[in-house]
Parts: structure tokens; C-alpha cells; sequence
């Protein structure tokens, strides 16, 4: 069986194809990925696409981001690149949507009501769910009427109970939906059963914090494999200090720049989803990387971005440490938490009292689904590589078995 899986984030559309005889135990290798980079250059896109050992960029239209998903798929077939006879062997087609609000706490198939809910969820994710609809549609015109599967960031976190996912507002808001649904639930769901692989212990036995810390970021507290608290809320702003998000921050602010500085909702969205975090703050870069290098090279102004972002990573740590009541494994994973040593080590110091211990040989060495704690550790801190577009492959064949079409 053949699973397309796309990825839309604001600012990139990734996708992967996976050719699958049966339900392998490991993430397998996708047989092609690509990926459009939608702000490459200020008048296009630029697609990158590797598979069958070669990697090509082609400049595709920003304008019509339609055209340029054609562009993508077309190399599916066409080209160095081709890993089709034709677009008519792909099954079945599974699509990361990022919020999927009260309405869905599973994966589920695209039928016309799905996409007006992912469409009226838009100020919600207003950075994402257009995408979602975008290759949702590009998908309709090019390949007619394969199924297409939904893969909710919300439905991991549906478990979590009132008491975390609720706001002190109005009651009456939450009646209208006004509550914290929380993001990247699939990676977390990935990550936390993974945690519990590693280790060689039931999942049901654990309790573990992950860390997903990408352009965007959040922390989920899993106990015996279910969600019960995150970091995220009603939009993938609330929480943690991101690359370009602000995350938490007083709302009377926004109230205040409303009315003194007479800001509008529209420019407060921007400033608040595209200009804060690390690039706010250093004035940078919202990529860690740079500001990092900044730090170290004596940016007074990277270096307070990094001491903030660290000292809210470990209040947030401390809130999910709170819900569990407890920590068995500390799981970082994404962009930041697999790749940088440093926020790993930042993030890990001052913990003795848990005894939680971090081996600073094991964390510099480039650790890929491993353990980086000492053997005393009372705590296991793990480094797993999050495999969003695998789990939700998984899905759509779980979704396929089911539905009587394998
Ligand atoms: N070696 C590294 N050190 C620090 N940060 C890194 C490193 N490699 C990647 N990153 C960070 O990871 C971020 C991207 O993470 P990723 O999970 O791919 O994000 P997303 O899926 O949200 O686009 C980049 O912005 C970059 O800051
Ligand atoms: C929900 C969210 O923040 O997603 P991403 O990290 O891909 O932007
Ligand atoms: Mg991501």
C-alpha cells in the first residue's frame, strides 16, 4: 500500500511517501520526501525533493501554493525523482491537521462536513488549518477521490481533565468552546510510547513529561499513556517561549496595547505568532542555532533570549511535574530538544532534589532514541526523534484495515 502523508505548517509544506507490505514494529524510511519552503526566496517557493538516492530543488510559485503542491507531487511520477508508474497507486492520503477542536478526538475521513469544521477552526490555528484546507483541496484536484485521512495535534490531548483544561473565565466561554486544546498531540502520543519501548517497561507504569521543542513548542504530561496536561491551550500560542510565538503572557498586555497604543487584533496576532520569542527578543534569529552562536560570540540580547527561554522551559517543566505528581522519564524530542545540547543541559540543571541527573558525555555525543541520564539517575532522560509523518501513516493503515479497504 502506498500512504502519502502531507505536513503543512504556516511556512512549509512537507510531505512523504511510504510503501508498506504489512505494519512494520520501526519507523521505515519513506521512499520519497519533499519539501516547499514557502518564504525561500521574496517572490517564490522553493521545493526540495529527495528520493531513489538524489536530491533536486526547483523554484514552485508562492502566489498559487495549489500549483506549486502540483509541482510536488508531479515529481512523484515525473523525473530522477520518480518512485511511481502513476498517482493513481497512492491508496490513501494522511494529512497533519493541527486543530481539530472539540469535535474530533480521533483520526478520521475527510468527508465534506470534516473540512467545514477544519475551516471554521481557522481563527483558531489561524497559522495553520488554512494550509491544512489548502493541500486538502490540492489533493482533491489532482488525485479525485482517494481517501483522505485527518490526523488531529488536538485528539492526544482530548484525555486531559477539566480541572487542566479549562480556563478561570466565564463559564459560559468554556460551554462556547473556550478551553485548552492543546497541540502536537501526535508527536507526544509517538514520543510517550516510545519513552516506554526504550525503557522496556509498560506504558501504563509511567509517567513522563515530553518535550517537544521545535519552531513550535509545548510539554505534555502523560501518565500511564494518556495526556493529562500541556502546555499549549485554546491556540498553539499559550505556554512555552517559542521561535517567533511569545507563548504566555499577561493578557491584560494585550488589553493595555489595545487601548493605549491602539494596536488592532490583527497586528497583535502578527506580532505576537511571527515577532516574539527568540526573534523578539535577540532581534536575530528565531532559529536556536543563531541565536546560540550569537550568545556564545557575546550578544548581550541572544543571551537574554536564551535565559528566558530556558527559565520558562523549566517553570512549564515544573507545572507538568505538578500534574503528575511524580516523574519516571523526561523525553525531548523535535528540532531544539534532539539537536541542541546546550537547552538539554540548561534545561536539566537544579533538579537534584529529584535526582534527576543528566550524563554529559551521553548528551554531547549526538543521542538518537537513547538514554542520557547517569545510571543513578532516579529519573530517565531520553532523546527520541519525533516521527509525526510515520504515526500518521500508521494511521491511515490502521484507518484503511478498519474501513475494509486493505
Ligand atoms: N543543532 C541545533 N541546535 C539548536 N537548535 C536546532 C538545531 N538543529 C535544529 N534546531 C532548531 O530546530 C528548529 C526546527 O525544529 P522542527 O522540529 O524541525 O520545527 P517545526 O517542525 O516546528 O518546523 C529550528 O528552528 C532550529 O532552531
Ligand atoms: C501546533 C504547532 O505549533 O505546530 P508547529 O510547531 O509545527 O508550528
Ligand atoms: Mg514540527
Amino acid at each position: 500500500m502506498k500512504i502519502l502523508v502531507l505536513n503543512a505548517g504556516s511556512s512549509s509544506q512537507k510531505s512523504c511517501l511510504y510503501a508498506l507490505d504489512s505494519l512494520p514494529s520501526h519507523p521505515p524510511e519513506p521512499i520519497w520526501k519533499a519539501d516547499i519552503d514557502w518564504y525561500a526566496k521574496p517572490d517564490s517557493g522553493l521545493l526540495t525533493v529527495k528520493a531513489r538516492g538524489v536530491k533536486q530543488s526547483i523554484p514552485v510559485s508562492a502566489s498559487d501554493r495549489i500549483l506549486g503542491i502540483e509541482c510536488m507531487l508531479k515529481s512523484l511520477v515525473e523525473g530522477e525523482t520518480r518512485v511511481l508508474e502513476s498517482l493513481a497507486e497512492i491508496s490513501i492520503v494522511g494529512h497533519r491537521v493541527v486543530h481539530g477542536g472539540i469535535e474530533y478526538s480521533t483520526a478520521i475521513g475527510i468527508a465534506p462536513e470534516v473540512k467545514e469544521t477544519i475551516k471554521a477552526l481557522i481563527p483558531l490555528a489561524p497559522n495553520h488549518n488554512p494550509a491544512h484546507i489548502e493541500g486538502i483541496e490540492a489533493i482533491e484536484r489532482i488525485l479525485g477521490d482517494v481517501p483522505q485521512i485527518a490526523v488531529f495535534d488536538t485528539a492526544f490531548h482530548r484525555s486531559i481533565p477539566p480541572a487542566s483544561s479549562l480556563y478561570p473565565i466565564p463559564y459560559e466561554w468554556a460551554e462556547q468552546g473556550i478551553r485548552r486544546y492543546g497541540f502536537h498531540g501526535t508527536s507526544h502520543q509517538y514520543c510517550s510510547r516510545q519513552a516506554a519501548d526504550i525503557l522496556d517497561r509498560p506504558i501504563e507504569s509511567l509517567k513522563t513529561i515530553v518535550a517537544h521543542l521545535g519552531n513550535g513548542a509545548s510539554l505534555s504530561a502523560v501518565r500511564g499513556g494518556v495526556c493529562i496536561d500541556t502546555t499549549m491551550g485554546f491556540t498553539p500560542l499559550e505556554g512555552l517561549m517559542m521561535g517567533t510565538r511569545s507563548g504566555s503572557i499577561d493578557p491584560a498586555i494585550l488589553i493595555y496595547l489595545q487601548q493605549e497604543w491602539a494596536f488592532t487584533p490583527e497586528k497583535l496576532n502578527t506580532l505576537l505568532n511571527k515577532e516574539s520569542g527568540l526573534k523578539g527578543v535577540s532581534g536575530i534569529s528565531a532559529d536556536m542555532r543563531t541565536v546560540i552562536l550569537a550568545m556564545q560570540e557575546g550578544d548581550e540580547r541572544s543571551k537574554l533570549a536564551f535565559d528566558m527561554y530556558i527559565h520558562r522551559l523549566k517553570s512549564c517543566l515544573g507545572s507538568m511535574l505538578a500534574s503528575l505528581e511524580g516523574l519516571d522519564a523526561l523525553v525531548f524530542t523535535a528540532g531544539v530538544g534532539e539537536n541542541s545540547a546546550i537547552v538539554r543541559e540548561r534545561a536539566c540543571q537544579g533538579w537534584d532534589f529529584l535526582g534527576l541527573q543528566l550524563d554529559k558525555e551521553k548528551n554531547e555525543s549526538h543521542p538518537v532514541d537513547t538514554d542520557i541520564s547517569t545510571a543513578e539517575s532516579k529519573v530517565r532522560i531520553l532523546v527520541i526523534h519525533t516521527e509525526e509523518d510515520w504515526a500518521i501513516a500508521r494511521e491511515c493503515w490502521q484507518y484503511a484495515k478498519f474501513s475494509g479497504s486493505l
